[in-house]
């Protein structure tokens, strides 16, 4: 056999991504999109396909248990379902209470022109005001679609926020949501009312948390929210299959850089990533890595061996949130006077109160439903509802007048926000990356996607030498005279 032959058919170089998530599953992808065919791309993980985006069957129907919402100006996310040939449902849109544990603070009513007045009558113009607040967030996040269509990628997650809005936007990572509402101009009621609620709903935490993640919250309260048919971790399974990676079955332990002389002759310094499969354990050597699951011991438990500086530990504390499934009738009165006949509301967010058992409860759809989910013949419907504790069977009951069945999921959902939020480097050594840092910022779906756009964009770029491709400055000045 010709030995130039031979050469040609080695991959260009060999990369390894450390979890199948969204996050994962998004940058084998976009691995593959830049550094083409000839690479070889392992993807390892230890669970199922999709991470914190998982259904769960009941009664032979599936329903979300993970990540659930997407926003419609979510473009990656939106991209991969057009890409992959995926269809979309949108998100039920009942009707939405507020209880502060002994009544309604605020109920939506089915009468669009009500709503209004009630909302103006209780708030003022503030509703009104909030909403233009959070779409003056996404016109400079969505700037983050245009960098990357250029190939322009950041060095940290502190960078990426910068080049978005300067130093106003990077500044909110290090100021409390309630600093920055109340800076702003909002009142005691309306937020404790109205977006203490929300940001219970979604991140399960106070106004403590961080500006930007509470910005991203109230995005995921906007209308047009919807979610993949067949389930969200759908994308992540086509993206692993359109990514023509290989899926590796197993727990990565550590990581660590060797001297190995590859084909070519020439010695080269490679990642072993050595990793458990069933009771075997067993390693593969790799030239990039870019890890894509937040890096602490509950969730990961990736040691870097013998890295010089030490590549630690992050103590990011991931905040437990169980998911529990509940068929069965609503004891409405916990949260009104009024009977089940005469309750509407199909949503019960919870004002931040330490009595409250749960952050909220809604009604939910199976992923293959579109809207308008049905109670079965004696009037039960499927509920969700988000608790930091498991729930004993005397809070069901007070929740339920009866119920069939209650099957809870724990997550270690997303970080603890606590500002000034400082997020752990994108470049952990030379050639190893580190997605996961951006959930500092915000979790979300897209945000994982994100990260992975710019994760493969940066290791493409450094691999090459394209220096000026990383981290450039006033990149919206000088995009907004491209075409
Ligand atoms: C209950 C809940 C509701 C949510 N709702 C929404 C929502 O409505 N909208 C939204 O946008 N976001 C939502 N999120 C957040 C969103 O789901 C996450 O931000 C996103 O899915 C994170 O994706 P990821 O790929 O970065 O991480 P993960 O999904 O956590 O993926 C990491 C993967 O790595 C694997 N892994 C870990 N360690 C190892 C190892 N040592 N070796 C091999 N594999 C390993 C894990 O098994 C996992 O599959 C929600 C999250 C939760 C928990
Ligand atoms: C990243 C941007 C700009 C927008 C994302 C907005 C969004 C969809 C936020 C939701 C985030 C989140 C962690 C929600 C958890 S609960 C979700 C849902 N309401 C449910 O009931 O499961």
């Amino acid at each position: 056999m010709n030995v130039s032959w031979q050469v040609n058919l080695l991959p260009l170089f060999v990369g390894a991504v450390i979890g199948a998530g969204i996050g994962g599953t998004s940058a084998a992808y976009y691995l593959r999109q830049k550094f083409g065919k000839d690479v070889k791309i392992d993807l390892f993980e230890r669970g199922e396909v999709g991470g914190r985006l998982a259904t769960i069957t009941l009664q032979g129907q599936e329903y979300e248990a993970g990540g659930s919402v997407i926003h419609p100006l979510n473009l990656h996310m939106k991209r991969f379902v057009k890409d992959l040939g995926l269809s979309t449902i949108q998100s039920s849109g009942g009707l939405i209470g507020v209880s502060n544990g002994d009544t309604l603070v605020f109920e939506e009513s089915s009468w669009f022109i009500i709503n209004i007045i009630k909302l103006i009558w209780q708030y003022g113009f503030q509703p009104l005001r909030m909403h233009m607040w959070v779409e003056d967030v996404l016109d400079k996040f969505m700037r983050i679609y245009r960098y990357q269509s250029h190939d322009y990628a950041f060095s940290s997650v502190e960078n990426l926020l910068h080049s978005l809005g300067g130093d106003d936007f990077l500044g909110m990572l290090n100021r409390t949501f309630l600093e920055t509402l109340q800076k702003a101009g909002f009142s005691k009621k309306f937020l404790d009312e109205m977006i203490a609620p929300v940001n219970r709903l979604n991140y399960g935490q106070s106004m403590d948390v961080n500006g930007f993640v509470g910005a991203v919250s109230l995005a995921g309260a906007d209308s047009g929210l919807w979610a993949v048919e067949g389930g969200n971790k759908l994308v992540c399974s086509k993206l692993l299959q359109a990514s023509k990676s290989n899926l590796i079955s197993g727990s990565v332990m550590y990581i660590e850089e060797k001297t190995r002389t590859k084909q070519t002759g020439h010695p080269t310094k490679m990642y072993e990533v050595v990793y458990q499969t069933g009771s075997e354990t067993r390693s593969g050597f790799y030239d990039i890595v870019l890890v894509a699951t937040p890096l602490n011991r509950k969730m990961s438990n990736i040691t870097f061996l013998n890295f010089d500086p030490p590549i630690e530990e992050f103590h990011q504390y991931y905040k437990q949130i169980v998911a529990t499934f509940i068929k069965g009738k609503l004891n409405s009165t916990s949260f009104s006077s009024r009977a089940l006949d005469e309750f509407g509301l199909s949503t019960i967010l919870t004002t931040d109160n330490s009595h409250l058992f749960i952050n909220s409860i809604g009604i939910v759809s199976p992923v293959k439903e579109n809207n308008n989910p049905q109670p079965s013949t004696d009037g039960a419907f499927v509920w969700k509802t988000f608790s930091p504790e498991t729930l004993t069977n005397e809070q069901l009951l007070k929740l339920f007048l009866s119920y069939e069945y209650a099957v809870k999921q724990q997550w270690h959902a997303y970080p603890y926000y606590k500002p000034p939020d400082k997020c752990p480097p994108i470049i952990l050594h030379d050639r190893l990356y580190y997605l996961n840092g951006i959930e500092c910022a915000a979790s979300a779906m897209e945000m994982s996607a994100i990260a992975a756009h710019n994760a493969a964009l940066l290791a493409y770029h450094r691999w090459n030498g394209h220096t000026d491709m990383i981290d450039q400055e006033d990149l919206y000045e000088k995009l907004k005279t491209e075409l």
